[in-house]
């Protein structure tokens, strides 16, 4: 029997993304398909190397042909991807697909800490992950990547001069703290602080990037407005703790956002500090800062709920030595890679269902 591609072609026209709603051929994700006796060959294009579907998908799209064409072809799928991207045409990073800013209501909730372990998780999936450390007035990332005492390099291209950013577990990373001693305190006018944001969006020679996480100041500040306006920012994630002091500040922060006039996506919320749990017995949780506060605010505000971060003292240890707890075999990388793929999957689905972000334009009255 000859097999032909249109009828592999239907068959996988039957194989929904459960995210997207629309089937694989019509998103236009099958590509290279070859027959070759009885072996049918093809790509599947994800939107997101993170993507959590991905060995659904792959065993669908071989249910599908063996039912609708032949159990007896040898189906081999290739699961690639292509990450979508949510800017329309930024001059200040034109080869940056999607910018991931990372907020927090209230200090110390954890907010370096996960968009550290953000940034890590998704290079681990293949993508082409920046890290760019906007808290200019506390920059934790290089203690946090272990690389207090790196410095970027310069390079000049005609009349530009580029920074370096410093590469570390597969992560781009800039970061005011590798300009400044980090015994010495840095005291900034609000002015100083967006151009120095400014010029690591646009100075830093970052290269293609899939994704570029923010990690913001606490609260809300001239950095925010800042960034919305240089760049267009595909969404943000607001992390908290489940205490009502945080969250009553949590919602101040994701309200920035969805305010008419600044209108960011917010790609979901994530409870830190969710309960603490301890090594020796990981099946017992205690809710320290009580239970379900982030849950709760999520579905007040209608935005996605992202996640649960334990309290656990390898994640405090992993940030003060530098070597983020999402690299480390144990329960929370669990935590943080599944993360990850929320906020992957997230973005894939806002690319695939809002218009491109434009930047924030704020006129004065
Ligand atoms: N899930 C967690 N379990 C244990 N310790 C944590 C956890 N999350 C964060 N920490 C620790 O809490 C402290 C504060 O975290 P972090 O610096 O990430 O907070 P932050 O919100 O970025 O603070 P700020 O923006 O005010 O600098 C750090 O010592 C960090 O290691």
């Amino acid at each position: 029997m000859t097999i032909t591609k249109d009828q592999i072609l239907k068959a996988l026209g039957t194989v929904e993304d459960p995210d997207l709603k629309k089937d694989l051929v019509t998103l236009g994700m099958i590509k290279e398909l070859e027959i070759e006796n009885n072996t049918v060959k093809f790509q599947v294009v994800l939107t997101t190397p993170a993507c959590p579907l991905k060995e659904q998908i792959r065993k669908s799209c071989i249910e599908a042909i063996h039912e609708q064409v032949n159990a007896d072809l040898e189906v081999i799928p290739e699961m690639t991807h292509d990450v979508t991207a949510a800017q329309a045409a930024t001059p200040l990073l034109p080869q940056v697909k999607n910018i991931i800013a990372v907020a927090s209501g209230k200090g110390g909730v954890g907010k370096s800490t996960v968009s550290t372990n953000l940034a890590v998780a998704l290079a681990r999936t293949g993508a082409k992950v920046g890290f760019l450390d906007a808290d200019i007035y506390g920059p934790s990332a290089p203690t946090m990547f272990n690389c207090e005492h790196e410095q970027p390099g310069m390079e000049k291209e005609g009349e530009k001069t580029w920074i370096i950013p410093i590469e570390q577990y597969g992560v781009k990373i800039m970061s005011i703290g590798f300009l400044t001693p980090p015994d010495s305190p840095m005291i900034w006018r609000g002015p100083m602080a967006t151009s120095a944001i400014r010029q690591f969006l646009g100075d830093t020679k970052w290269g293609e990037l899939d994704y570029m996480v923010v990690d913001l100041p606490p609260g809300t500040s001239d950095i925010h407005l800042s960034l919305i306006q240089n760049v267009a920012v595909t969404g943000a994630v607001v992390v908290t703790t489940p205490q009502k002091v945080a969250i009553m500040d949590a919602q101040k922060g994701l309200a920035m956002f969805q305010q008419p006039q600044i209108n960011v996506p917010v790609l979901g919320m994530i409870e830190n500090m969710a309960y603490f749990t301890p090594k020796e017995l990981p099946e017992n949780k205690y809710y320290i800062f009580g239970k379900d506060g982030g849950k709760e605010m999520a579905e007040r505000f209608k935005v996605p709920f992202l996640g649960e971060i334990p309290i656990v003292q390898e994640i405090r240890e992993s940030g003060d030595n530098g070597y983020p707890a999402v690299l480390k075999d144990s329960i929370t990388s669990e935590a943080f890679d599944q993360l990850a793929k929320e906020v992957a999957r997230q973005v894939a689905m806002r690319n695939a269902t809002m218009d491109k972000t434009e930047r924030v334009k704020i006129t004065q009255v």
